[in-house]
Order: structure tokens, then C-alpha cells, then sequence
């Protein structure tokens, strides 16, 4: 090891006062000369102190990286599936599906549950959970047993919903009459219209009806939240439905991954691509006829990428518009059946004040509606409260287009 160097003496003279002036002059010289060279040698021990400074920081700093490696190259992801007595749990390892009863460190034997994902060194002990943030899964599916939304609660659009019961429900139901006919049911299905119209109503009815798990994922959320993890994040939707078949995967706003490509090629595109590019390799991979559906949803049917519409990709097309005026009608029905609704409510007389609403819309109409009879202290709720709602939801949208033209034009 190197040893600091000593520091220089101190520059010192006796300088007699009875000097002649000349003689004192000289001398003071001579004393400041001696204390600008000890001035230098301390600058230089200082440089060489800055530079040994340097070349410690850089080695611990390559040491912490070497130890963050370390760390994180020996850990595994598991599920936990169970927790017994003793602070020994039963895990799941991810990739290979391996069940191991192993022991979870007593510093977190407390906050562990089944169903949380865990961090497992070699030995499978539990080292840490991952938590909401860390965990990319978590944050970016949204996974229901049986969702609860049935055919019956979707208006307006029977024949989409009799379409979609073709392609995805009944490969899933009656996978015989496929091989039977032999034809390959479709392999994905591509619901695309305005906003709000029911299309993930859609895809949750048929995983309902199916006894199907529903896995979403929103494809905005594949490129813009986990840069760098798309691909990643597609290989475990696949896997997360495997392990969960009958299993239906919703990818909402799927013209996120599969755009047209534009002409600039930047990163960003690049790892758009490689996402879209393994979602289209998961879909070859997986057996139509299988356990597995595949329904993705969209708004922007014109940008998107016609790669992904070929056959064995998404090969069938519904198309979700929004309600006519029947479709408004029954739409306010569906939504008033749980409210205190007054007899002389005249939904067909709604539905035409109402064109150009969206099944959502119709839906926050209905809401609204319930607030007013709310303000006027009133439990059941009348004509007018709709009426009301109405103008409220028209003024607020003309609001906002003031709200935006000002923004544009600041
Ligand atoms: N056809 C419909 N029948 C009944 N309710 C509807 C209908 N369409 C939309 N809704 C209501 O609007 C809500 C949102 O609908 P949904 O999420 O299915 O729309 P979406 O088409 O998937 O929209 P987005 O494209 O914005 O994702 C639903 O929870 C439902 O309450």
C-alpha cells in the first residue's frame, strides 16, 4: 500500500531587525521565495492526493458493480405457492415450473403471501419480494379469474358479439367441430372501432362465459413504460397464459407495437419492432386449436402495421362501431337496470337526443342522471335528471373544445 508523502517544512528565518534595509529586503525575499516553493510542493501533493482519490473511487465503484452482478446473476424468480408452518414455504420457479419447499429469511418471513412473486438465490431460499415497482408483470396485466361481465350486459352490438362468440368461444368450447369440419379456427381476432364501445367488454364476456382467466395488457404500456422490456413482457404474457389455460389474452391498443413503420429509425422504433416481432413469433408458435385465445383491440384500425393481419396472425376483423339509435336504447337500459328508475323515463326519446354517444358515454349519462335526483334529494330519478345530464355532459364537452382551442392557439 501506498504511503501519503510527508508534507514539507515550514519555511523559516530569523531575520535580524538591525539589518540595514537593503540587507532586510534581501532577506524577506529570500523568505518568500522559500514559502512559494513550499507552496508548490503542497500543490503537487495535492494532485497526486486528487489523482489517488480518483483511481480508489474508479475501484470501488468497478468492486460495487462486481458485487451488484454478482448478487443479481444468482437470483431466480419464483411465485410462492403456499406457506407452511416453520417459515418454509412452497415456491414455483418461473421458466421451468419447478415446486421446491424451501425457507424465507426470517427478516421477511412475515410480509410473504402466496401469490407473491419472490427474488430465490441457488439454494431457493427466499431473498426478497418483489414489489409493485419491480415487478413489471404486476404493473403492466391485469388478470381476472372470471370477469364479471356476461353477453347480456353488452347492447347494441349482438352482431359483434355473435361473431366473437364464433371465433374465440367456440374453439374453446367445442374444439371438435373445428377438427371435424376440418378447418383452424381463426388465430387471433381483431376488435377495432371508436373508443368506449365495448370491445373489452367483449373480450371479458367470452373469458366469463368460458370459465376462461382473462390476461390484458395494453400495448401502450409495452413500449412506453418498460423501454427495453417489450419483448420480455410478451414472452411472459404468453407464459403467464399457459400456465394459466383456458386462458384468454387481451392486448388493448395494440397499434402501440404494431404501427406502420415511419421513416425515421430511431431506438425507440427499433425496440417497437422487436416487441411487435415476438408477439408475432409467439402467435406462429401456439396450437389454434389450443387452450389459449387471442383478442387484441385498437381505435387506430388505419395505422396499423398489415403484417399482423395476415393469416395465422390476427386473421379475423370485427369491426365494433358506435351505437345506433337501438343500440343507445338498449345500452340505457343495460346500465339503468340496478337504478331507481321512475316508470315515465322514455329511453327511446333519450337515445335520439344522444347520437353520436359512445356505450361509455351512455353509461356516465346514466351516472350523471342518478347525481341530479341525488342533488334535488330525490331517490328515484325522472326524466329531466337524463335530460339534465345530458346538457351538463354537452356543456363540459364544449367547454373543453374551448379549453383546447385555447391551448392551440396560445
Ligand atoms: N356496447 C356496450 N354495452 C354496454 N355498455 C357499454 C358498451 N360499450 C361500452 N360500455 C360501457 O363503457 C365501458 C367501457 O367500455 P369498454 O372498455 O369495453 O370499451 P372499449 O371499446 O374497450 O374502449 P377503449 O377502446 O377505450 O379501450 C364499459 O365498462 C361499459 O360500462
Amino acid at each position: 500500500m501506498s504511503r501519503s508523502p510527508s508534507l514539507p517544512d515550514r519555511p523559516h528565518r530569523d531575520i535580524d531587525p538591525e539589518l540595514p534595509d537593503d540587507e532586510r529586503l534581501e532577506a524577506l525575499r529570500g523568505h518568500f521565495e522559500d514559502i512559494v516553493d513550499v507552496n508548490d510542493q503542497l500543490e503537487d501533493q495535492l494532485d497526486d492526493a486528487e489523482e489517488r482519490r480518483k483511481r480508489l473511487r474508479e475501484k470501488v465503484d468497478r468492486v460495487e458493480r462486481e458485487n451488484e452482478s454478482l448478487k443479481s446473476s444468482s437470483l431466480y424468480i419464483a411465485t410462492v405457492e403456499d406457506i407452511m408452518d416453520n417459515d418454509e414455504v412452497v415456491v414455483k420457479q418461473h421458466g421451468n415450473n419447478q415446486e421446491v419447499l424451501t425457507d424465507v429469511s426470517p427478516r421477511i418471513a412475515e410480509e410473504v403471501e402466496p401469490g407473491d412473486r419472490v427474488a430465490v438465490n441457488d439454494s431457493f431460499a427466499i431473498q426478497t419480494i418483489l414489489n409493485a415497482e419491480t415487478d413489471a408483470r404486476a404493473q403492466s396485466m391485469e388478470i381476472t379469474e372470471k370477469p364479471a361481465v356476461g353477453y347480456e350486459d353488452i347492447g347494441g352490438i349482438d352482431e359483434q358479439v355473435r361473431e366473437v362468440r364464433e371465433a374465440v368461444e367456440q374453439p374453446l368450447t367445442d374444439p371438435e367441430i373445428f377438427d371435424e369440419v376440418g378447418i383452424e379456427p381463426p388465430s387471433g381476432v381483431l376488435l377495432y372501432g371508436p373508443p368506449g364501445t365495448g370491445k373489452t367488454m367483449l373480450a371479458k364476456a367470452v373469458a366469463n362465459k368460458t370459465d376462461a382467466t382473462f390476461i390484458k395488457m395494453a400495448g401502450s404500456e409495452l413500449v412506453r413504460k418498460f423501454i427495453g422490456e417489450g419483448s420480455r413482457l410478451v414472452r411472459d404474457l404468453f407464459e403467464m397464459a399457459r400456465e394459466r389455460e383456458p386462458a384468454i389474452i387481451f392486448i388493448d391498443e395494440i397499434d402501440a407495437i404494431a404501427t406502420t413503420r415511419s421513416e425515421s429509425k430511431t431506438s425507440g422504433d427499433a425496440e417497437v419492432q422487436r416487441t411487435m416481432m415476438q408477439l408475432l413469433s409467439e402467435m406462429d408458435g401456439f396450437e389454434a386449436r389450443g387452450e389459449i385465445r387471442i383478442i387484441a383491440a385498437t381505435n387506430r384500425f388505419d395505422m396499423l402495421d398489415r403484417a399482423i393481419l395476415r393469416p395465422g396472425r390476427f386473421d379475423r376483423l370485427i369491426e365494433v362501431p358506435e351505437p345506433d339509435r337501438d343500440g343507445r336504447e338498449q345500452i340505457l337500459e343495460i346500465h339503468t337496470r340496478g337504478m331507481n328508475v321512475n316508470d315515465a323515463v322514455d329511453f327511446a326519446d333519450l337515445a335520439d337526443d344522444t347520437t353520436g354517444y359512445s356505450g361509455a358515454e351512455i353509461e356516465s349519462l346514466a351516472t350523471e342522471a342518478g347525481m341530479f335526483a341525488i342533488r334535488n334529494e330525490r331517490e328515484e330519478i325522472t326524466h329531466q335528471d337524463f335530460v339534465d345530464a345530458i346538457e351538463k355532459i354537452e356543456d363540459d364537452d364544449s367547454s373543453e373544445v374551448v379549453a383546447s382551442a385555447g391551448y392551440f392557439y396560445q
